[in-house]
C-alpha cells in the first residue's frame, strides 16, 4: 500500500520513533522517510531495524538512522535521544510507538512482571517526551504522538496490565498536552484497532478471530500496519495545527 500523501512541512523535519523496526513502527519510518524528514528510531529488533534502513537507503538514497536501545533502560533511551538530536537536529516530531502486548492471566502477574509491563507499555513515553521537549520548547514548536489501543475501550481482557497502560496513555496524553501547550507544542494519542502485523498474524490471528473482529467493525476490511501512517503522518504536520489533547480511534469503527 502507497501512501500518496505529502505534508511539505514534515521535509527535512527530525522525527524519532519508538519500535519503529518492525510491525506498525517500520511502516511510520518509512512513511516519514518517505515524506523526506530525517528519521532516527529506536529499537532492540537489530537484525529487521538494520535490514529496513538497508531497503530504505537503496530505494531513496536517503539514510534513516537505527539506535539501538532498550526502553526499560532510560539513561539508554535518554542516550539514543540525544544521538538522535545530535545527528538530525533537535527533535520536531516524536512518535511514541514501541509496546509488548503478550497476553497474560491475572493470576500469573507478579509485581515484577506487572513493572516490566508498565516500563515498556508507558513509562517510557513519558521519558522520551521529558528527553526531546527542551529542544522543542526552544524552536517553539514540536508534534507527539503517542500509541494507545482500543483494547482497553472494547474490555480487551487478555492483558490487564497492557490495557491499564494503554489507558494510561490518554491521561499521559492529556496532562501532557495541558502543560506543552504554552509552548507551541502539540500532544495527541493514535488508538489503533486490531493491526494484522506480521506478529499478530503469527501469534493470534485465526479466521473465527478475524471474523469476529471484522463483523463488529463498521467497516468489514483488515486493517493493515500502513493504515497507521495517514493519520500520524496528519498529526504531525501543520494540517492538524489547532489539534491537541485528542485521540483519534482508527479501528474501520469498532469502539
Ligand atoms: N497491532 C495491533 O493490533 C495494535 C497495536 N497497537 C499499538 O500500536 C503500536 C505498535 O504496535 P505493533 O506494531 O503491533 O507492535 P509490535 O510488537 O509488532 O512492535 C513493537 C516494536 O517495538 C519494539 N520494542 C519492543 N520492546 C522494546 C524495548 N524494550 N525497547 C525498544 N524497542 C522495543 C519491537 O522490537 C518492535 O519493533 C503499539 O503501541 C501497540 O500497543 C494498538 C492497538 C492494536
Ligand atoms: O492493542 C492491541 O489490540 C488488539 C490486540 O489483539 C493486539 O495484540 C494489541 O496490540
Amino acid at each position: 500500500m502507497t501512501i500518496d500523501v505529502r505534508y511539505p512541512d514534515l521535509e527535512g523535519a527530525s522525527v524519532l520513533i519508538t519500535g519503529g523496526g518492525t510491525g506498525i513502527g517500520a511502516c511510520l519510518t518509512e512513511g516519514f522517510h518517505r515524506q523526506g524528514a530525517r528519521v532516527a528510531f529506536i529499537d532492540i529488533a537489530d537484525r529487521a531495524s538494520r535490514d529496513l534502513c538497508r531497503r530504505l537507503e537503496e530505494e531513496t538514497g536517503r539514510e534513516a538512522l537505527f539506535l539501538h536501545a532498550d526502553l526499560r533502560d532510560i539513561d539508554a533511551l535518554k542516550a539514543a535521544a540525544a544521538m538522535a538530536e545530535h545527528q538530525n537536529g533537535p527533535v520536531d516530531v516524536l512518535v511514541n510507538n514501541a509496546a509488548l502486548d503478550t497476553r497474560h492471566a491475572i493470576e500469573e502477574v507478579t509485581p515484577d512482571f506487572w513493572d516490566e509491563n508498565q516500563a515498556i507499555n508507558l513509562r517510557h513515553q513519558f521519558f522520551a517526551v521529558q528527553a526531546v521537549t527542551p529542544g522543542m520548547k526552544a524552536a517553539g514548536k514540536g508534534s507527539i504522538i503517542n500509541f494507545t489501543s482500543t483494547a482497553f475501550m472494547i474490555n480487551g481482557g487478555g492483558f490487564p496490565s497492557y490495557t491499564a497502560a494503554k489507558g494510561g496513555v490518554v491521561g499521559l496524553t492529556k496532562g501532557l498536552a495541558g502543560a506543552l501547550g504554552p509552548f507551541g507544542i502539540r500532544v495527541n494519542a493514535i488508538a489503533p484497532g486490531w493491526v494484522l502485523t506480521e506478529r499478530q498474524r503469527a501469534l493470534w490471528v485465526t479466521p473465527d478471530a478475524l471474523k469476529a473482529h471484522v463483523d463488529r467493525q463498521c467497516l468489514k476490511i483488515e486493517i493493515e500496519p500502513e493504515d497507521m501512517v495517514g493519520p500520524c503522518l496528519f498529526l504531525a504536520s501543520n494540517a492538524s495545527r489547532a489539534m491537541t489533547a485528542q485521540t483519534l480511534i482508527v479501528d474501520a469503527g469498532s469502539v
